[in-house]
């Protein structure tokens, strides 16, 4: 095959043959979709209708059910653009490839689209390759410089299963226009179409443009730390999704069962990525901020700075340590008698004491060791009320045999008095109880943060709330209560009791049901039952329904990965990394002992005054100096006009650092615009309300004026958004109007990055509102007006 069209082509509709070809592939593939579709559902309602007489049919039954489903799903996620892309080999590239098992040969032709399809004719046939596969790979990568033996690369634009345009690159003649050296850009114009689309407030795919250096970090093999480094819209989480989609595809059975976990900085950030993996087919991950990784804690409560990076920090390690054995106490110097058989029993000190050393010697976590420790303290107690009462008068030689002993130890096991003073001594704990005594009580508080200043205590006090315990629980606690969890062995006593609850919940859910059954069996049989009728009692009974209901409460892995603390994933991602604290990494650690990772940041955007600035300084404790960086460098997202302001900021904040190169420039300069004292959020709002900007535009304002200043904007137009700039990170908008740039940068021990990471949320432009001066980067801004006045 050789180049016949050097340049890139959109041709119109009614003169392209082209169009009426992929029309004709078009069309077979989704006419084979919609076959594959039809048999999945009859086999799902065959299964579906199926009887299943033992708990094995039933979990044979269910897998079934649950492969079926998922397959629909996929086949439903894969309609929108279900074909993308097209490959035509050359000549040469074609002889030199390898022929299949069969002993055909490769097509010259390789289609690509979201998911793989082969055709049910006989020999099966590849209608569609999926994008992840191997052969797919010079899509996303061949160049005329380097072109992987591709000869021509076709896009493909589809709209309801309609092919509206195609584009084709021709690779061997060495030239194409409009892909751009400098930024080794690929599929240009698919990729300017897909930046240039106004923003929907839910991020999109970008399995149709990924560029070479995204593809890279996508299909690394790397099986250990992979960091990747990337300014504000170079794709990072993009990056991250497509690699978690990437890593299910080939590592199927090793990742549908352990699961993949990926960690966002906040609730809209999760719902902003969310649509991503399930629109490439993929639903099997758990998508989880810090706050909530916790099971059965939601930490909606927020804490100040100070608190915040306190909590963050590993001196918090020791001071839950403290805070642990705080909770293992003596009695004092008075000690505490208890009556028993008519006698004083002293439980002192040397009895408590010896208990304890015994107890911690085990090494067990504090929950764990109380046994050790119970025990302990009754054969020193019984020790004690045996010399007592069994000694010689007149030698105090002992007169109680062994027999004797064994006895007075079962009593004291059966004396609750005994039984409750010993055990508050070492009681057992919950990382919430701990948690929520240690903020509340100041001498408890003390005696746990030995070295701590008395201002940082008092950042962490906080009085115990009267409603639930984890009312007022905040994301930067939940690693806490993690590493609390761990400490005190929590997980496995707790998690037992709760299994076993909820087991003798469902035992008598399914015994209720029975006897509704029977009880709505004809009356007049009670007393006579026809041994003819079968009751319901007769087919299964309480426990075999339980395990039944159990079964049938299917939950994907991913679901019981949500519900345990101590599950471990097959690969976690972290997107916006930098914000973790110390205490965050250790918890997540806790989740991939096997250190597969992905993390994905910028310590450029560090917001959190807990985060980190240092890849080195996170990951060296892990994995020593096993970790690889990647870097991205092209900017998808913000226009060349808002960048120059954020390249300033970027130099300050982090000189060392490569700024983005932005991929397009949209001509529109970002201005500011000085309001009257008190007047910054309605002028901001009046702005919005009166601008005709297309797409979606919000406010972004420093997290504590973010209250006042949505009351302002809501007065003008209640439908208009403001982010806190905390709450911003990671999304995007066409529109971002920045107000009171002089509150970011203050309000926070990281105000620049906070002010770089709102320049850089906006595809298309940047306005400022301010009443203070200008922070110095942005005052060459193009002014609009001397003063808006109300
Ligand atoms: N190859 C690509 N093709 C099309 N769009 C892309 C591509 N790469 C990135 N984008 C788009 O660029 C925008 C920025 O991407 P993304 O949010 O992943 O960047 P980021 O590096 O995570 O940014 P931030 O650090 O600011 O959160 C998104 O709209 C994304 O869809």
């Amino acid at each position: 095959m050789t180049a016949s069209n050097p340049s890139p082509t959109t041709a119109a509709p009614e003169t392209d043959p082209r169009l009426a070809e992929e029309q004709a592939h078009l069309d077979a593939v989704y006419a084979r979709l919609d076959r594959m579709r039809a048999n999945t559902r009859r086999r799902l309602g065959e299964t579906l209708r199926e009887s299943a007489g033992t708990p094995q049919a039933l979990s044979e039954r269910e897998s079934y059910e649950k492969m079926y489903n998922e397959d629909l799903a996929k086949f439903d996620a894969a309609e929108h653009n279900l074909y993308f892309g097209r490959l035509d080999l050359t000549d040469e590239a074609l002889a030199a490839e390898p022929v299949d098992d069969r002993g055909d040969a490769t097509e010259q032709v390789r289609r690509i689209g979201r998911i793989g399809i082969l055709n049910d004719d006989d020999r099966d046939t590849t209608l569609l390759l999926d994008w992840r596969a191997p052969l797919s790979r010079p899509f996303y990568l061949a160049t005329p410089a380097a072109p992987e033996g591709i000869d021509r690369r076709r896009h493909v634009r589809t709209r309801s299963r309609a092919v509206r345009s195609v584009s084709d690159e021709y690779l061997q003649s060495g030239q194409i226009d409009g892909d751009r050296a400098d930024v080794n850009v690929v599929n240009e114009s698919a990729l300017v179409d897909a930046l240039n689309a106004a923003r929907t407030g839910e991020m999109t795919d970008i399995v149709e443009t990924i560029q070479r250096e995204q593809d890279e970090i996508i299909r690394t093999t790397h099986r250990g730390v992979m960091v990747v480094q990337g300014g504000p819209g170079t794709g990072k989480t993009a990056v991250a999704l497509h690699r978690a989609a990437y890593l299910l595809y080939t590592y199927r059975d090793l990742l549908s069962r352990s699961g993949v976990l990926i960690i966002g900085p906040n609730d809209d950030f999760l719902r902003y990525i969310g649509q991503v993996l399930p629109s490439l087919g993929e639903t099997g991950v758990l998508l989880s901020t810090i706050g909530d990784l916790f099971p059965d804690v939601h930490a909606a409560g927020v804490d100040t700075r100070a608190a915040a990076s306190l909590k963050g920090d590993q001196r918090m390690l020791a001071v839950l340590k403290a805070a642990v054995r705080g909770r293992q106490s003596l009695p004092g110097r008075g000690g505490i008698t208890v009556p028993f058989d008519g006698y004083e029993l002293m439980i002192d000190n040397d009895v408590i004491g010896a208990a304890r050393s015994a107890a911690r010697s085990t090494r067990r976590a504090h929950n764990l060791a109380q046994r050790t420790f119970i025990r302990v303290a009754l054969d020193e107690l019984a020790a004690q009320h045996a010399r007592r009462i069994g000694s010689s008068a007149l030698d105090g030689s002992p007169l109680l045999t062994s027999a004797d002993l064994d006895d007075i130890r079962q009593e004291l096991e059966l004396d609750d008095a005994v039984v409750t003073t010993v055990t508050s001594m070492w009681p057992q704990l919950t990382p919430q109880g701990v948690l929520r005594d240690l903020y509340a009580d100041p001498a408890y508080l003390r005696r746990s943060t030995r070295g701590w200043t008395d201002e940082e205590r008092a950042a962490l006090h906080r009085q115990a709330s009267p409603a639930a315990a984890d009312a007022d629980l905040s994301p930067a606690d939940v690693p806490l209560l993690d590493e609390l969890a761990e400490l005190i062995g929590y997980r496995t006593d707790e998690a037992d009791r709760i299994e076993r609850a909820r087991w003798r919940q469902r035992l008598s859910e399914a015994q209720d049901a029975l006897d509704i059954l029977t009880g709505s069996a004809p009356q007049d049989l009670e007393d006579d039952l026809d041994p003819e009728i079968l009751m319901a009692y007769d087919l299964i009974d309480a426990e075999q329904l339980a395990q039944r209901q159990e079964h049938t409460q299917y939950r994907t892995t991913a679901e019981r990965a949500y519900t345990d603390r101590t599950w471990t994933f097959g690969h976690v991602i972290v997107d916006e990394a930098q914000e973790l604290s110390s205490m965050a990494w250790r918890m997540v650690m806790r989740r991939i002992p096997n250190r597969w990772m992905t993390v994905i940041g910028d310590t450029a955007q560090t917001g959190d005054a807990a985060g980190s600035t240092s890849w080195s300084d996170v990951f060296t404790p892990y994995v020593a100096n096993r970790w690889r960086l990647s870097e991205l460098t092209v900017n998808y997202r913000t226009p060349s006009e808002i960048t120059v302001y954020a390249n300033r900021l970027l130099e300050r904040i982090s000189p060392e650092q490569q700024a983005p190169t932005s991929l397009r420039s949209n001509g529109i300069e970002p201005y500011a615009i000085r309001a009257a004292d008190g007047d910054g959020a309605r002028a901001a709002a009046a702005l919005v309300s009166e601008a005709d900007w297309s797409g979606l535009t919000t406010i972004i304002t420093a997290d504590a004026a973010v209250a006042d200043a949505r009351a302002a904007v809501a007065a003008v137009d209640p439908t208009i958004q403001v982010h806190a700039i905390t709450a911003s990170k990671g999304l995007e908008f066409d529109n971002v109007v920045v107000l009171e740039p002089a509150d970011l940068v203050d309000g926070s021990p990281r105000g620049l990055s906070d002010l770089y990471v709102a320049v850089t949320r906006a595809t298309q432009r940047v306005v400022v509102v301010h009443e203070k001066d200008l922070p110095e980067d942005l005052r060459d801004m193009a002014r609009v007006g001397k003063q808006v006045t109300r």
